[in-house]
């Protein structure tokens, strides 16, 4: 029990309980005990703890602030297409486009003018390129190197990311070759290491494998430091689930998968420890950062990781639950702009880094808006 004379005041309940000879105050019953207006002005009140003196005003609460969020910790996704000299709207995500190569650049300009300074890109490939085998995803006259090369000409300064699996490429829609069924791994890491190399050789800073096969961050590690591209980091989407949180994304490259799920590669959603295997394995094997998606169903697993691992992580705030918060804003039940700023804050203090997200560009507009790009 705290003495009343301790500098930390006793709680509610710890009044309650406390020995009725060291104060004035009797507790009667339970919590009532704490709203007897007939004890004002007694040991008790005098002594009862009260946290809102610490949010008293914007500059206390500024003063005490425990996180915060920038532009920079945000990336930009970028779908790109060739399909035509158009930037084509895409339904179950408004405000998101498949761009063109041209308009791919404007939208890098735009973020690293507001203060965004990372992008990760992600290809719709047509049809006629798809094949079990998904070569063309180490093509270097592909859509993905030469977007790599375009926006690190363009703007050199801005973090230029890319997404390592197949499944852009796949004529099966799956993250990996598939034979007799099933999705075989050591043979994918295969092509995700030409894959990865490719990106490197055209400039890319990161690769991102987001295929969940086992072993392939070592292996692309070595495949990149024995090209010389020591410098080409690695974020790996260390704990990706089965989500059914990807829809719009998957209508947005046309990537659904060919037949059955992808249960046997991405985590169960009802597991958290296996998170913590599939991350450290990433660390030991040399990832440079380690991601968790979805975003906000699984800000407890980005603690249990940051609890363990002390490597940079990013959560990717993903494409269903953008279309959710636009579904929300557009019919005028949801405040969009505040929804997405607190939600962006939730992230940092689950322990993230780097947050992806499609509203990257316009939570750094709002956050400008305000003369304050730093909430
Ligand atoms: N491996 C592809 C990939 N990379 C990122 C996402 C989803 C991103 C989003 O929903 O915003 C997916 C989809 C999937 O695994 O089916």
């Amino acid at each position: 029990l705290v003495a009343p004379s301790a500098p930390r005041m006793p709680t509610a309940l710890q009044a309650a309980t406390k020995d009725p000879a060291t104060t004035s105050y009797q507790p009667t019953e339970g919590a009532n005990a704490a709203v007897d207006t007939n004890n004002k002005g007694d040991a008790w009140v005098s002594q009862m703890q009260r946290p809102r003196r610490n949010r008293k005003s914007a500059g206390v609460r500024s003063m005490v602030r425990e996180n915060f969020l920038t532009p920079a910790n945000l990336m930009q996704p970028i779908f790109i297409h060739e399909d035509s000299d158009q930037v084509v709207p895409i339904p179950s995500m408004p405000g998101q486009s498949r761009h063109t190569l041209d308009s791919m650049v404007e939208q890098v300009k735009k973020g690293m003018a507001l203060g965004v300074k990372s992008f990760i890109l992600f290809p719709k490939v047509p049809d006629d390129l798809k094949t079990n085998f998904a070569d063309e995803c180490y093509n270097p006259d592909g859509i993905v190197p030469r977007a790599v090369a375009m926006c690190k000409a363009a703007c050199p300064e801005a973090t230029i990311c890319t997404d390592i699996a197949l499944d852009p490429y796949s004529d099966q829609g799956h993250d990996g070759i598939v034979l007799d069924g099933k999705i075989v791994n050591d043979m994918t890491i295969e092509q995700l290491c030409k894959q990865a190399v490719c990106h490197a050789r055209a400039g890319a800073d990161f690769v991102g494998p987001s295929d969940m096969m086992d072993g392939r961050v070592g292996a692309l590690r070595m495949a990149l430091d024995a090209e010389g591209h020591t410098d080409v980091g690695i974020i790996s989407y260390s704990a990706k689930y089965a989500s059914a949180f990807y829809g719009p994304f998957r209508d947005a490259l046309d990537s659904h998968p060919g037949f059955g799920d992808k249960k046997t590669y991405q985590q169960d959603p009802a597991n958290g420890r296996e998170a913590i295997i599939e991350a450290t394995l990433d660390a030991a094997e040399g990832a440079d950062m380690l991601m968790v998606k979805p975003g906000v169903p699984y800000l407890d697993v980005i603690r249990r990781i940051r609890d363990v691992v002390d490597l940079p992580i990013a959560a990717y705030h993903v494409s269903g639950e953008y279309a959710m918060i636009k579904a929300g804003a557009e019919k005028g039940w949801v405040d969009e702009k505040a929804i997405v700023l607190e939600t962006l804050m939730c992230f940092r203090r689950a322990g993230a880094d780097v947050i992806l997200t499609y509203y990257a560009t316009d939570a750094a507009q709002w956050m400008n808006d305000e003369g304050n790009v730093c909430l």
